[in-house]
């Protein structure tokens, strides 16, 4: 019989666009550390919760393997919560114990947790847990540099946990990208993100668990207060940046999308501030994903099928002050001439860095 406590913990998973929170995400939820917990993500087809999957309740909810419910936030993060803890009082789904929610790369953490200090039937419900910030080994430094979210998102963490120091080729960047996050937020737990950890229980789990393991306790965690302590202001959010999506219906030929991508990330890499994507390639049977953060290209992956019945490519884009307009005509002009049959193949991921036109 799982105690439901008088206040569920809601413990927030952010950090910058493609910093790898998902990724972080998709190998917790197979931990049955995560059992009793109820995971809020943005969609479901991100993380590819088919492995773990053992009951879909209805469109936005599913139960996993490891005893957790997962839930699609569509709409407000405050109605889905609400809806949540609705559902438990009613016995619909499995009593969690604590909510684990997976941000949006560019939210401002301070209005998810106040929404937990504010809300007039939440705030008798949950209270805020750990932040959990995850830090592109690669990229973290200059985005902490030209982006006042990502310096929230690091300044307001309990845990910080470094991602891709696998591509980091200079020891130097690392250090002094440590020593930056050392200076925005020292007490902070900090970690490496690689097979085998960090750990649900030492990211999302109770603090006792964390004294045994022998761990500091971060100022803002253990507290009663409801909400952390923010540790740093950062300036107003910026309002240059916008999002798009590129949509086609025709396969794409690999060849033509290649130049075109490399190229744009020569020249305006430092804009693209995140461009991901499933691709319908011509002359194949599966969709390809992939991922870029800024001047970084991630290898592209072969997926096992279409996560739902549409077929066509799909490509979104979130960039700061580019000309969309201008971004797709090149789109259109390069991508989608000519066809060679030319497949992607798994390589190391390519940093562009030489300044080419589109
Ligand atoms: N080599 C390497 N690649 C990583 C690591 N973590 C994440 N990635 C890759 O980085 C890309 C982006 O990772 P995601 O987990 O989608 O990042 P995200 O923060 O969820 O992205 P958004 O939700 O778009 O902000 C993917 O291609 C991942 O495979 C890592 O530690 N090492």
């Amino acid at each position: 019989m799982v105690d439901i406590p008088a206040f569920t913990p809601v413990h927030l998973l952010t950090g910058f666009l493609g910093s790898g929170k998902t990724t972080l995400l998709k190998r917790l939820l197979a931990d049955p550390a995560l059992a009793d917990t109820a995971v809020l993500i943005n969609e479901f087809g991100e993380v590819g919760l088919d492995h773990h999957l053992v009951e879909r309740i209805d469109d936005t909810m599913v139960l996993l393997q490891s005893g957790c419910v997962c839930c699609t936030v569509r709409g407000e993060l405050s109605d889905a919560l609400r809806d949540l803890h609705s559902r438990r009082e009613r016995g619909l789904i499995p009593p969690f114990t604590r909510v684990v929610i997976e941000s949006t790369g560019l939210a401002d953490p301070f209005p998810v947790l106040s929404t937990l200090k504010s809300d007039p039937v939440l705030r008798h419900h949950f209270r805020a847990g750990s932040v959990v910030t995850t830090v592109d080994a690669v990229n973290g430094l200059s985005q902490l540099d030209t982006y006042a979210e990502s310096t929230r998102q690091a300044a307001i963490a309990d845990r910080l946990v470094i991602t891709k120091t696998d591509l980091c080729e200079d020891g130097a960047d690392l250090a002094r990208l440590l020593s930056r996050l050392n200076e925005l937020n020292p007490d902070a737990l900090r970690a490496i993100a690689g097979e085998d950890g960090p750990d649900a229980e030492i990211l999302f789990g109770e603090d006792t668990a964390r004294r045994a393991a022998g761990l500091q306790s971060p100022s803002g965690f253990y507290c009663d207060a409801p909400m952390p302590t923010a540790r740093a202001d950062g300036a107003a959010l910026h309002t240059t940046i916008s999002s798009f999506v590129i949509a086609v219906d025709e396969p794409i030929d690999w060849t033509g999308f290649g130049v075109w991508l490399t190229m744009l990330l020569n020249r305006h890499g430092s804009r693209v501030l995140r461009v991901k994507g499933i691709l319908a390639l011509e002359g194949e049977e599966r969709p390809v994903a992939i991922h870029g953060v800024q001047h970084l290209v991630h290898p592209p992956v072969h997926l096992a099928g279409w996560p739902s019945v549409e077929r066509s490519s799909r490509l979104v884009f979130i960039v700061d002050g580019l000309d969309v307009n201008l971004l797709k005509r090149s789109f259109n002009a390069f991508a989608l001439a000519g066809s060679t049959g030319i497949r992607p193949q798994p390589e190391a991921a390519v940093q562009t860095r030489s300044a080419q036109s589109p």
